[in-house]
């Protein structure tokens, strides 16, 4: 069957504007063709599946009430923006989502004027769309905003202090709150249990039952608080919550009533001040298997949509395994160790040791900040906290970690993955700048393992400091590692003796790149292992033997450990040649063409060392090498 006959109305809407000249009635209809293209395109390309599913009648209902883009709609994380895309132009584009090329799986303003703030890290809606909201007011436009956040998005620390803002300023902005219950795994938290209760109270199953567009007609602004104050004492703790913030609270809603919602948002249109309408959902809404398993459905690789199951099976053991091993052998024997994720069980490994050792597990919500200081109160007390975190994560609790932890010299290990180039996710998840940023801390040791058997021994070894650690990984597999002396610390390793006069200092998993290179160049090649302390001693042995010595490292080079090494030697010895990320947001793709992008495969590497060191003898080429 043609595109045309599977997506008969869907193939008649370019942009909202087509979408709002449709009867309502057509609204589900829409609904099901969206949802269907959300299937068929991630079956196809891979990418985030549940959200997207959970998000579709809310995406057809927002752009048939609002005058987008005129109006603005702000997707917190974003990863639940495919509908949204759909509707605005790319359906077709999605087939390339999240690769080279092809639309991104966020939204980004120079992607489409309907994408009215990039985003990909959570709890950022709120914040951005008041901004949008006084700043449209300040300019005299007449301009309606709204905030779309998930439950889990609104553990973040952000959101609230947005909430507080908006409800102090009485701003025009209406947040629509997308209870599903889920953040990547089950939420957590006092307010997201409170949720769960209302919805599920007996008021709110009358309502249910009594038809939602009942609630439409009831009207907003607390029509339905009231109401719950009458009949059910103790139920009204989120309602009453944000009403003390100052907004109107309205619902909750069935998010799957695309009329329903589309009643109630064309109310809630007209109304000013603070609103924030509570819409429930259902995670994988409208496919069996990811309802059932929203958690393994967050994200996903190509799949057979009519069988439910993966395409491809994964390669060898991840870094993230690696580290989710040693992490439960290493409590079974240490009773102090505990571990701290924020929101990320799966993503980061911690999914047995959550089940072996719930007692010493903590999901602080995405609540990066909190995670940090957290964990460096239990640092006071005696504990061992590691901070299992994504790299680009960290960035959010930058100043927790200066200030409560480095500056107090706690022991707390930060268990850092997804460092350096991460792939589909793009520029808002590249773990680019970890080395740069951590680098400067005082007292804090930096390592970067090139690979699993190195990593397990620097676990172990932040473990066993008084201070404070962070060891850092990419993104996928790990290699397994090679015979070589035992890590002491501060201390590198020669993995290979070249004849060439050029040595190769890696820092991290770019080693195994960085052999191959070698190999052609007739290079050395250094494990440098530790970004901080330096092996200042390898160092000047290398200086002292080497024309030109080139650090790699899969971090910006700005400021990064090629940095540290030009430090270090300070204008004296060898010619030094820096290679890792450039001073530039990368797009997306997979991992390996973003690193062949920046130069840093094999290839990239032996042109790179070959145009800087002119007069590097050749050896006969590698494979692939010229
Ligand atoms: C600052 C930050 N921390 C962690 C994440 C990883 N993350 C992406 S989606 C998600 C869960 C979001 O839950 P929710 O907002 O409720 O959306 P849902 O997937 O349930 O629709 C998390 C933790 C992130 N994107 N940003
Ligand atoms: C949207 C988000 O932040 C997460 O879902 C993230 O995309 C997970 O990345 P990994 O696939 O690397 O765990
Ligand atoms: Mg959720």
């Amino acid at each position: 069957m043609g595109e045309d006959a599977r997506y008969r109305l869907l193939s008649m809407i370019d942009s909202p504007a087509d979408l709002r000249r449709l009867p309502r009635s057509r609204l589900p209809a829409v609904a099901d063709e969206v949802r269907r293209c959300v299937i068929e395109t991630v079956a196809a390309a891979g990418g985030h599946f549940a959200a997207n599913l959970g998000a579709v009648e809310l995406a057809v209902a927002l752009h048939y009430v609002y005058r987008t883009p005129h109006d603005l709609v702000v997707w917190d994380v974003g990863h639940q923006a495919y509908p949204h895309k759909i509707l605005t132009g790319r359906r077709e584009a999605l087939r390339r989502v999240r690769r080279r090329g092809g639309p991104s799986g966020f939204p980004r303003r120079e992607e489409s004027p309907y994408d009215a703030f990039g985003v990909g890290h959570a709890s950022t809606a709120i914040g951005a769309g008041l901004g949008m909201a006084v700043g449209a007011a300040l300019r005299g436009e007449d301009r309606r905003v709204v905030a779309v956040i998930g439950d889990g998005g609104l553990t973040g620390g952000m959101a609230y202090e947005a909430l507080n803002h908006a409800g102090h300023l009485g701003a025009d902005l209406l947040v629509v709150l997308n209870d599903n219950e889920m953040s990547i795994s089950p939420n957590v938290g006092a307010l997201s249990r409170s949720l769960a209760r209302l919805w599920a109270s007996p008021l709110y199953g009358a309502v249910r039952a009594g038809g939602e567009r009942a609630l439409a007609r009831m009207g907003p602004a607390g029509t339905l608080l009231r109401e719950a104050r009458r009949q059910v004492k103790g139920l009204l703790g989120p309602a009453a919550f944000f009403q003390e913030l100052g907004f109107d609270y309205h619902g909750p809603v069935d998010g799957h009533d695309v009329e329903t919602l589309v009643a109630v948002l064309a109310r809630l249109r007209e109304r000013r001040g603070p609103q924030l309408l509570h819409v429930v959902t259902r995670k994988g809404k409208g496919y069996p298997p990811a309802e059932a398993d929203p958690v393994a459905w967050h994200a996903t690789g190509p799949f057979d949509p009519a069988a439910g199951r993966a395409v491809s099976g994964a390669g060898g053991a991840t870094w993230t395994e690696v580290f989710g091993a040693w992490i439960c052998e290493a409590a079974a024997r240490e009773p102090r160790l505990v571990a701290i994720t924020p929101a990320m069980r799966e993503g980061s490994g911690l999914v047995a040791f959550a089940e072996r050792f719930p007692q010493r597990y903590f999901d602080v919500g995405i609540a990066e900040q909190h995670a940090v200081t957290f964990a460096a109160g239990l640092a006071c007390a005696g504990l061992r906290p590691v901070v299992a975190i994504y790299s680009t994560f960290l960035q959010r609790a930058y100043d927790q970690l200066i200030h409560d932890v480095a500056l107090q010299g706690l022991p707390v290990l930060f268990a850092i993955d997804r460092a350096g180039v991460v792939g589909p996710d793009g520029p808002t998840h590249a773990g680019a700048f970890d080395l740069t940023y951590l680098r400067c801390i005082p007292g804090l040791t930096v390592m970067a393992p090139a690979d699993a058997a190195e990593c397990r021994a620097m676990l172990e070894h932040a473990l066993a400091l008084e201070g404070p650690a962070a060891v850092r990984w990419p993104r996928g597999p790990a290699p397994a590692g090679r015979e070589a002396a035992p890590l002491a610390h501060g201390r590198g390793v020669v993995v290979r003796r070249g004849g060439s006069g050029v040595a190769l200092l890696v820092f991290g998993a770019l080693l195994e790149a960085a052999l191959a290179a070698a190999e052609a160049l007739d290079a050395t090649v250094a494990g440098m292992r530790f970004v901080k302390p330096l092996d200042e001693t390898l160092l000047r042995e290398l200086a002292a033997t080497h024309r030109v010595l080139v650090t790699l490292e899969d971090n910006v080079v700005a400021g990064g450990a090629g940095g540290a090494v030009a430090e270090a030697l300070a204008g004296a010895g060898p010619r030094l040649l820096h290679l890792g990320l450039p001073d530039r947001f990368q797009g997306h793709g997979s991992r390996g063409e973003l690193l062949a992008e920046a130069g840093l495969d094999a290839e990239g590497i032996v042109r790179a060392v070959r145009r800087a060191a002119g007069g590097v003898r050749r050896r006969p080429a590698l494979r692939g090498l010229r």
